[in-house]
């Protein structure tokens, strides 16, 4: 198997006493799309947001395949050099478009604003590209100069896929990126991402508490009870011979719904 894009040993996070996440060991794979499931308050955003080091970790060490660098500790990265690493060559798609978007400028500069932090300059080829994307996110490209305050969520929240995908990252975070979305439009917005993730050769780490989601997105799965993983392992196998209780409950509580 190839070298790990990510590699995580002992993190833990931890708000005063309460325990966000603890004793979690996860190894992940270009390509690889893993998935965090687990009840409300089982700590998959804290997880998430540890793993993206937008929360400091309090033990652990998180390692990352750094194109110049091989694997490097993030903690010894300046905050300078993370948020480069956040502009390019990670993406983070939030549950709520408005978190991920600016809400008043053009979906042409949302997506823009990417490929000018990887290092584009020439206007046209930032139009042209920015109107490429709308069209693989499924937006009519007559769309590119208007704000998204004036898009569906759907749209939204294809325009915020656009604008992570566009500096072509190795490593996108999903925080529950359908949760907002009419289930109409839910299954169509997954079929894209599963596309787009297959073609780029995306890493993607998603938080869902559907486990439907992570059944046709992901190839691995982890459930977590109480900030811990309680199982770990191939999403199918995982949910057809679910081996911890906590994840045969969960399960099925789902296939009794
Ligand atoms: N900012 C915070 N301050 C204090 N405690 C927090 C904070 N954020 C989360 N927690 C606690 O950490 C634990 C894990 O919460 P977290 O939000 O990570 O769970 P979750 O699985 O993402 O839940 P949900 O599905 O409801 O979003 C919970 O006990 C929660 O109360």
């Amino acid at each position: 198997m190839s070298r790990p894009l990510l590699q995580v040993r002992g993190l833990a996070k931890r708000y005063g006493a309460r325990i966000g996440c603890e004793g979690i060991d996860l190894d992940l794979y270009p390509g690889e799309v893993l998935c965090i499931a687990g009840e409300s308050g089982s700590g998959k955003s804290t997880l998430l947001n540890t793993l993206a080091f937008q929360l400091q970790p309090d033990e652990g060490q998180i390692q990352y395949d750094l194109k110049d660098r091989g694997l490097t500790d993030l903690g010894t990265l300046t905050q300078a050099q993370l948020r480069e690493l956040w502009r390019t060559d990670w993406g983070f798609v939030r549950q709520n478009p408005r978190d991920g978007l600016r809400m008043q400028v053009s979906a042409g500069a949302n997506i823009g604003e990417r490929l000018m932090a990887v290092g584009a300059r020439h206007y046209g080829d930032i139009r042209g590209a920015a109107a490429d994307w709308l069209a693989r996110v499924e937006i009519p490209a007559e769309r590119l100069d208007d704000a998204p305050k004036s898009f569906s969520g759907g749209m939204q929240q294809r325009l915020q896929i656009a604008r992570n995908l566009v500096s072509r990252p190795r490593l996108v975070f999903m925080d529950e990126p359908t949760a907002g979305l009419d289930v109409s439009v839910q299954a169509r917005f997954l079929d894209l991402l599963r596309g787009l993730a297959a073609e780029l050769d995306l890493a993607v780490i998603l938080v869902t508490h559907d486990l439907a989601v992570a059944r046709l997105l992901a190839q691995r799965l982890i459930v977590m009870r109480h900030g811990r993983i309680v199982e770990t392992g191939l999403t199918d196998q995982v949910l057809d011979d679910p081996q911890h209780p906590y994840t045969q409950l969960l399960v099925s509580s789902v296939l009794a719904a």
